[in-house]
């Protein structure tokens, strides 16, 4: 990468007040001091937890050359005030890898559920034209081959736009990122040039963060109201679930041009005839009054939906209509998503639902096609959402017939307090309580019989367990398959 004069940089900062400035060559621009190096600018984020202005010291002992803040500091070295640190940390960091974004194909996927799905989906039809693509989301952050860990769904502003410079050097040209409610209030997607935003549903879940339905609706939005307003260059196009009501209301925050799928209502791309079973789906998919039929490995409803925003999402990136559907046929689906494991006729599913609406989704689906009992392993996160913890309950009780709660990741919460929480959505005696998860799966496994089905809700790909601070290896699938070894 070219080296950039400090000076160069923070003139992308219109409005400061600038203290003791001396020219540098910048290394890095980083919120983190755990990141900082020799030549470093370190930017203080006055954060959920800490004040980043607490930390600028140890920024300076690692070598930090200049520092933003918002707040006075004192400092033996350069300091330039701005009003939100938040906004000079997005402008800074998209200058300082010189604007990635506009370099690459960038759709972003936002919704309570299923950007994880569509943006695997996506990346799968671009892989399939023999495109190098990138992904970012839940699960890692994806160059080509590389995958790299992440701790968030979308990742801060600088992290994101360096992962994206590293993408547009290594020649990557389409890329598909889940962009979380969090991250559309936080401003980890400030500058970023989106070409493609897709909205695959909502409902309920963040009201830890957000408080209240409208507030996370709001975020939701901010999404589509950053698509692009200047027309004439790139084409901008938002990708809508005509199915969902909230895409009614984003359709008027977006300036970019719109296109629609959907299952029940008249939308551009739609699926009908669709029939479901336990090895795949079949359905017509009918794109603009052209009808092709499909079979793909995925199963579920929401799957379709899934598929639909996929598809729509490579259509308007100008992959030919065969082509998609070649792709998404091939799909083999996500790791903890509906992930199928089945031993003497037992079918056990490892599935990542986390929200009422997702644990629903899941619980109808598995009803569909389950032949004897159905069991349901179900807990939920601690230092998230309380208010969606009885409600997942009752879904949990009302849809299987056994629930077994337990724990998700408890957190910092006490388990047992978080499983009295979704008892309140339940009645006395409706549901069996395991707190210890493994223990829990092992107790459902016990009692499933050839024909049963045991749904292990809400960790997914997840390989650990967080109780207090500490993270511990623990995979939902790996204790099925310990189990089945013995069994
Ligand atoms: C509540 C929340 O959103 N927190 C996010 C936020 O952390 P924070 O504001 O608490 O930061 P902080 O710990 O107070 O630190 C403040 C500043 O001091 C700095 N610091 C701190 C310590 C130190 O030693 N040195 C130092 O420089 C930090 O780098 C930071 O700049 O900024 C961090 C960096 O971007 C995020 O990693 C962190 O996500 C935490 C882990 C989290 O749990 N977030 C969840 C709520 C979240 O964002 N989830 C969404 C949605 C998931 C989904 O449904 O898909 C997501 O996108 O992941
Ligand atoms: N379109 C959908 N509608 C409703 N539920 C869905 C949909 N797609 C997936 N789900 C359910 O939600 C779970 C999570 O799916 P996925 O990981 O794709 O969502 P996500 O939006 O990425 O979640 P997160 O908010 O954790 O990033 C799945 O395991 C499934 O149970
Ligand atoms: N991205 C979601 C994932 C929840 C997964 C569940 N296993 C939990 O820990 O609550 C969150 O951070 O709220
Ligand atoms: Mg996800």
């Amino acid at each position: 990468m070219d080296t950039m004069l400090a000076s160069e940089l923070i003139s992308k900062l219109k409005f400061k007040e600038v203290e003791n400035f001396t020219d540098f060559e910048v290394a890095l621009v980083t919120q983190d001091t755990r990141e900082v190096v020799a030549d470093s600018i370190f930017i203080a984020i006055a954060g959920h937890t800490v004040d980043g202005h607490a930390f600028v010291d140890q920024a300076l002992q690692s070598g930090a050359k200049l520092i933003i803040a918002q707040k006075p500091i004192k400092v033996g070295v350069p300091v330039v005030y701005v009003e939100n640190t938040y906004k000079a940390m997005a402008i800074l960091s998209s200058a300082f890898y010189n604007y990635p974004s506009q370099k690459l194909q960038v759709i972003g996927v936002t919704g309570t559920n299923g950007k994880t799905t569509v943006t695997h989906m996506i990346d799968a039809i671009f892989r399939d034209q023999g495109q190098k693509t990138g992904l970012i989301g839940t699960m890692y952050r994806r160059i080509g081959d590389e995958v790299l860990k992440t701790n968030n769904t979308t990742p801060d502003i600088i992290t994101l736009q360096r992962t994206l410079a590293k993408m547009a050097t290594v020649n990557v040209s389409e890329v598909a990122m889940e962009v979380s409610s969090v991250a559309l209030i936080q401003g980890r997607v400030w500058g970023v040039d989106f070409d493609v935003a897709v909205f695959t549903n909502f409902s309920q879940d963040h009201l830890d963060y957000h408080k209240t339905m409208a507030n996370y609706a709001h975020a939701k939005s901010l999404l589509f109201a950053q698509l692009g307003n200047s027309y004439g260059g790139k084409e901008k196009v938002a990708v809508f679930n005509l199915d969902d009501p909230m895409s009614k209301k984003f359709m008027q925050d977006t300036p970019a041009q719109v296109l629609t799928y959907g299952i029940d209502s008249p939308a551009m791309i739609r699926a009908e005839n669709i029939d479901i079973h336990s090895q795949g789906t079949d359905f017509d998919l009918v794109v603009f009054k052209q009808r092709y039929h499909l079979h793909v490995k995925t199963v579920g409803l929401f799957n379709v939906y899934n598929l639909l925003a996929a598809f729509g999402a490579a259509y308007v990136s100008g992959i030919a209509t065969e082509d998609i559907i070649s792709a998404l046929t091939k799909f083999p689906g996500v790791k903890g998503r509906l992930q199928l494991l089945s031993h003497k006729q037992v079918s056990v599913i490892v599935d990542y639902a986390h929200t009422p609406d997702g644990l629903l989704n899941a619980l109808e689906t598995i009803n569909d096609f389950a032949k004897g009992k159905v069991y349901c392993v179900v807990g939920c996160g601690g230092d998230r959402d309380h208010d969606k913890r009885p409600k997942m309950a009752q879904i949990a009780v009302a849809n299987s017939d056994l629930a077994v709660f337990t724990s998700d990741n408890p957190r910092t919460e006490d388990p047992q307090a978080i499983i009295d929480d979704m008892l309140k959505g339940v009645e006395a005696g409706t549901a069996k309580v395991i707190v210890d998860r493994s223990q829990a799966i092992r107790w459902a496994l016990e009692q499933a019989q050839p024909g049963d089905v045991v749904l292990i809700a809400g960790k997914g790909h997840e390989d650990y367990q967080i109780i207090g601070k500490q993270k511990y290896h623990f995979d939902d699938v790996e204790e099925v398959t310990n189990y089945f070894k013995q069994a």
